[in-house]
């Protein structure tokens, strides 16, 4: 069984040219690699400034456009999983903000749209509302990597602790959230809801944001990876970076194992998301 993996996270830089922002991040995937990164992850909206007004024009059809060519040639070149952060998906006359994984041949592995929109207002903070110009997905995704089974979701999915639980449910011992929190969410909310569903799900959760910006909608950074001990093994400043981290999933064995809260549940007095219907 091979459990271990070495996962790097690149916080780059996204700027309005979509060209130099598909250059940018294939030259950091290049160097990733090089630092011995076997499963590397860009963040959400990698190709695209973060918001309403910029989706549609950089929005692109998968596996066609030039964002997915990027993701699946520099996957094939360096012989990696690559996690394709998100990027605003036409399909029809609809867009989602999907995320794309892409295994050491260059073949599309999985494909995860947002399952729910970041629609909040937060007076004198933050107001956005996704939903005016994205459509939601209604599919949860999981893939393998080595024996390694890991499920997706994109930024504000992290806060519905119902999806996280349903992925551990079907076995996934790694989280991947491509996120992109701000300046008002991101100090109060970030790490503590990695964290929590880390504890809670007793697995890895991962999470790669853009580099902070200074206009529009500034991105809060900070990229991290916790453990299924609820530990930060790794986090990232705000500027433009890559941290690596080195996975085990037998750890989440030997948390289970020694706190064994799964099978302590009491279904008997509640019984919320195991009745649930999974899509995976
Ligand atoms: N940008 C998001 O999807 C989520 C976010 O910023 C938050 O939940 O806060």
């Amino acid at each position: 069984m091979s459990t271990k993996i070495r996962a790097a996270l690149i916080q780059c830089k996204v700027g309005k040219d979509r060209q130099e922002n598909l250059k940018n991040a294939s030259k950091l995937i290049a160097l990733a690699k090089e630092k011995g990164g076997e499963l590397i992850a860009l963040p959400e909206c990698f190709n695209s400034p973060y918001g309403t007004n910029f989706f549609n024009e950089y929005a692109e059809e998968i596996p066609n456009g030039p964002s997915s060519k990027m993701l699946s040639d520099s996957a094939k070149k360096h012989k990696i999983h690559l996690i394709g952060g998100t990027i605003p998906e036409k399909d029809g006359n609809k867009i989602y903000n999907t995320c794309t994984v892409w295994n050491p041949d260059g073949n599309m592995i999985a494909k995860y749209r947002k399952i729910h929109l970041f629609d909040i207002d937060i007076p004198g903070g933050i107001t956005f509302k996704e939903s005016d110009i994205l459509s939601a997905g209604n599919k949860m995704e999981t893939f393998l990597v080595k024996d390694i089974k890991i499920g997706l979701g994109i930024c504000y999915d992290m806060r519905f602790e119902e999806l996280a639980k349903l992925y551990r449910l079907s076995g996934c011992k790694l989280l991947i959230y491509p996120g992109a929190f701000n300046m008002t969410t991101g100090p109060m909310h970030w790490e503590l809801i990695q964290r929590s569903r880390a504890n809670d799900n007793q697995l890895y959760v991962v999470s790669i944001s853009p580099a902070r910006g200074e206009k529009g909608y500034i991105s809060w950074g900070h990229s991290q990876v916790t453990d299924p001990w609820g530990k930060v093994l790794a986090k990232a400043g705000h500027e433009e970076e890559i941290i690596y981290a080195d996975i085990d999933a037998n750890e989440c064995d030997k948390v289970r194992q020694q706190i064994p809260i799964e099978n302590q549940r009491r279904l008997d007095i509640y019984n919320t998301v195991s009745t649930c219907k999974s899509k995976i």
